[in-house]
């Protein structure tokens, strides 16, 4: 996709929930579906849905709606999970072993094939089938499995040094949870996941329940 028809930021983010709720839908055993019937479901316009959709080339039909299972595939596509990914944990604490111990990564695609730690007590041990190693073997790891995704779940203390030694080794695509502001090359995609802003803003939203608009 040349720079001018770049998708914006906030459709592709969307993206996920329409991916959600059309597997739901399928799931229900329901194939057909009109952008009306999303809309109340996603709680996205009709019409930004379509919009929202024919950025992509549009896949519904005037009348008839969408084919669940077509518009899930071709959604998969363009949000890459039509392939699985390497990955690797940095960070085998509290967080890091709940996210190595989700299995619904790994069906999505997301294969996690070891998690790094500092701390001795905790190297060797296997979270599920899935080793702690000493982070000093990390770099060497990953550049010889060829690891496309690093999560960092350390504190934030070490978690640019841990996004450094992604980049030099050759990760592509970093998921921060991490309450840092991480610098990476342009070369990198970092997608930060903040929970506690996340928390805060709740807390904003019960805070000031009748003042805001939900979009
Ligand atoms: N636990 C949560 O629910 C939660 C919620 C919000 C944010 N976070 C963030 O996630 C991160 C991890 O939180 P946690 O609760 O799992 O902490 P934790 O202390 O349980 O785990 C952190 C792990 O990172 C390891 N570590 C430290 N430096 C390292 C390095 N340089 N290389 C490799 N491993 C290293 C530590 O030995 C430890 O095992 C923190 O940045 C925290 O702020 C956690």
């Amino acid at each position: 996709m040349d720079r001018e028809n770049r998708v914006s930021i906030t459709v592709i983010r969307r993206l996920p929930k329409y991916y959600r709720y059309l597997g739901e839908l399928l799931k229900k055993g329901i194939n057909r579906i009109s952008s009306q019937e999303l809309s109340k479901l996603t709680g996205f316009t009709a019409s930004q849905i379509r919009q929202d959709l024919n950025n992509f080339g549009g896949f519904g039909q005037q009348g008839y709606g969408y084919n669940v299972e077509e518009l899930r595939n071709q959604l998969g596509k363009i949000l890459g999970l039509d392939r699985t990914y390497k990955t690797i944990i940095a960070g085998a604490g509290n967080l890091g072993q709940a996210v190595a111990n989700y299995r619904g990564f790994e069906e999505a695609g997301f294969k996690i094939l070891a998690m790094f730690d500092k701390n001795p007590k905790l190297i060797g041990l296997k979270i599920r089938d899935i080793e702690i190693k000493d982070v000093d073997e990390m770099e060497n790891f990953i550049r010889e499995n060829n690891i496309d995704i690093g999560i960092i779940t350390t504190p934030k203390e070490s978690a640019q040094d841990v996004a450094d030694i992604f980049m030099r080794s050759g990760i592509r695509g970093i998921w921060n949870f991490a309450p840092a502001d991480l610098k990476v090359d342009d070369k990198v995609i970092i997608e930060n996941v903040h929970l506690n802003e996340s928390l805060f803003t709740l807390s904003y939203f019960l805070k000031n329940e009748s003042d805001y608009v939900r979009d």
